[in-house]
C-alpha cells in the first residue's frame, strides 16, 4: 500500500513506522531538524512492543514529490491542519483515503471541507508516544490502538481493506467501528477531562485519581462532556464515567496526556479544539459546563502566550 504520513511526530511517526516496518511503501513528510534526521539517520522507534530502526526511510518536505497515494495519515496537531491542506491536496487522487488520528471531534470535517468529504475516514488513536528528539520516537504504555470507521457507519470495502492492513501490522491494535462519531465523543470525554485537569494541576493521572478533590474535577468534567455529546446527538453509553475512570486507573501512575505535556512545556496546545470545543458547544446548547469553563479560562493566558498573542514574564 502507498501511504503518506503528513507530519512525522509522535503519532504519525509511530504508525507510519510500523506500516513501513510491515513492508508498506510509506513516505514521511517532515520539516526542519526532524526532516534532516530522518533523511540522514532514518527513523528510530523505542517501543514497549519492540524497538526498531528504519534506515533509510523515504522522507521529504514537499508532498508534490510524492503525488497521489492510497492512504494519507495526517500526523499534525489539530491547529496545524489548516496550513497543510493545500499540500495534502497533492497526495489525493480519486481513490485516496485520508485517515485522521487527531484528538477532538472535527478534524475530519476540516479536511473534508477542503479536500472532499468522500476521501475522509475518521480514526482514533490511543497510545502514549513522544518525539523525544529529531527522528526518534518513544512509545510507552501498552497497546497502540487505531480505531477507524466511515463517517456514515457503512462497512465499505476501502475501510475494511485499511482495517485489515492495520490488523496485520505488528505493534498496532486495529479496531473497526460502525459508529465512529460516538467513539470520537467518547475519546473527547476521556482526553479532555484527563488533559484539562492534568494541565491545570500539573499532576499525573495517578495523583489526580488519588486526591479526592482532583478526582471530583475529573468526574465533573466527564459528566459535563457527556451531556454536551448528548446535546450534539451523540449520547454516550451510561457507563461512560466508569469506563473513563477504568481507563485512567489502567495507566501508569505518572501518566500524562499529550495536551498536558504541551501545556507544561509552554508549547501551543490543542486547548481550543478540545476544551474550547466543549465550552463553545455547551454555550450553544445551554448545557452547564462550569468545570470545563473554569479549566479553559485558567489555561487561556499561557496558551495565548505560547501562540505569541500575549506577552508576560513572572
Ligand atoms: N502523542 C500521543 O501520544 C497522542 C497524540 N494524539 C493526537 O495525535 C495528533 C498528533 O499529535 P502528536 O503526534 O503528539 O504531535 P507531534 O507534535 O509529536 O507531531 C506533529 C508533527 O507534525 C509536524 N508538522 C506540523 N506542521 C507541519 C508541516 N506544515 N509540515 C511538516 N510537518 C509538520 C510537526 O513538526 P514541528 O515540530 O516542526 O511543528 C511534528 O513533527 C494530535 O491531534 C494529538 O492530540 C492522540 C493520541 C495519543
Ligand atoms: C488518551 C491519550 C492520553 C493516550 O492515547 C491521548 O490521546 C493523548 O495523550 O493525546
Amino acid at each position: 500500500m502507498r501511504i503518506a504520513v503528513y507530519g512525522t511526530g509522535a503519532v504519525g511517526g509511530y504508525y507510519g513506522g510500523r506500516l513501513a516496518q510491515a513492508g508498506h511503501d510509506v513516505t514521511f513528510i517532515a520539516r526542519g531538524e526532524n526532516l534532516r534526521a530522518l533523511q540522514t539517520n532514518g527513523l528510530r522507534i523505542d517501543s514497549t512492543l519492540g524497538d526498531f530502526h528504519l534506515n533509510p526511510v523515504k522522507a521529504v518536505s514537499d508532498p508534490a514529490e510524492i503525488g497521489g497515494v492510497d492512504v494519507v495519515i495526517p500526523g499534525v496537531k489539530t491547529w496545524q491542519l489548516p496550513p497543510i491542506l493545500p499540500g495534502m491536496a497533492k497526495l489525493v487522487g480519486p481513490e485516496t483515503i485520508i485517515v485522521t488520528v487527531q484528538n477532538g471531534v472535527d478534524s475530519h470535517l476540516v479536511i473534508g471541507e477542503a479536500l472532499g468529504h468522500e476521501h475522509v475516514i475518521a480514526g482514533i488513536t490511543r497510545l502514549f508516544s513522544t518525539l523525544v528528539e529529531p527522528g526518534h520516537i518513544v512509545h510507552g504504555g501498552g497497546a497502540a490502538q487505531f480505531l477507524i470507521g466511515e463517517l456514515d457507519g457503512s462497512l465499505t470495502p476501502r475501510v475494511q481493506r485499511f482495517y485489515e492492513t492495520l490488523k496485520a501490522t505488528h505493534g498496532i491494535t486495529a479496531e473497526l467501528t460502525t459508529d465512529i462519531q460516538t467513539e470520537l465523543w467518547a475519546k473527547l470525554v476521556m482526553i479532555t477531562s484527563f488533559g484539562g485537569v492534568g494541565s491545570v494541576t500539573r499532576a499525573p493521572i495517578g495523583v489526580l485519581l488519588s486526591v479526592p478533590q482532583t478526582r471530583a474535577l475529573l468526574e465533573g468534567s466527564i459528566r459535563e462532556i457527556a451531556a454536551v455529546a448528548a446535546s450534539q446527538g451523540h449520547p454516550l453509553a451510561a457507563d461512560v464515567l466508569e469506563k473513563s475512570l477504568a481507563f485512567f486507573k489502567g495507566q501508569p501512575y505518572l501518566g500524562t496526556s499529550s495536551l498536558q505535556r504541551d501545556v507544561m512545556a509552554g508549547k501551543r496546545s490543542e486547548l481550543d479544539s478540545l476544551i474550547g470545543t466543549v465550552v463553545r458547544l455547551a454555550h450553544e446548547k445551554n448545557v452547564p459546563a462550569p468545570v470545563n469553563e473554569t479549566i479553559y479560562a485558567a489555561l487561556l493566558p499561557t496558551e495565548l502566550k505560547a501562540r505569541g498573542e500575549l506577552e508576560f514574564t513572572i
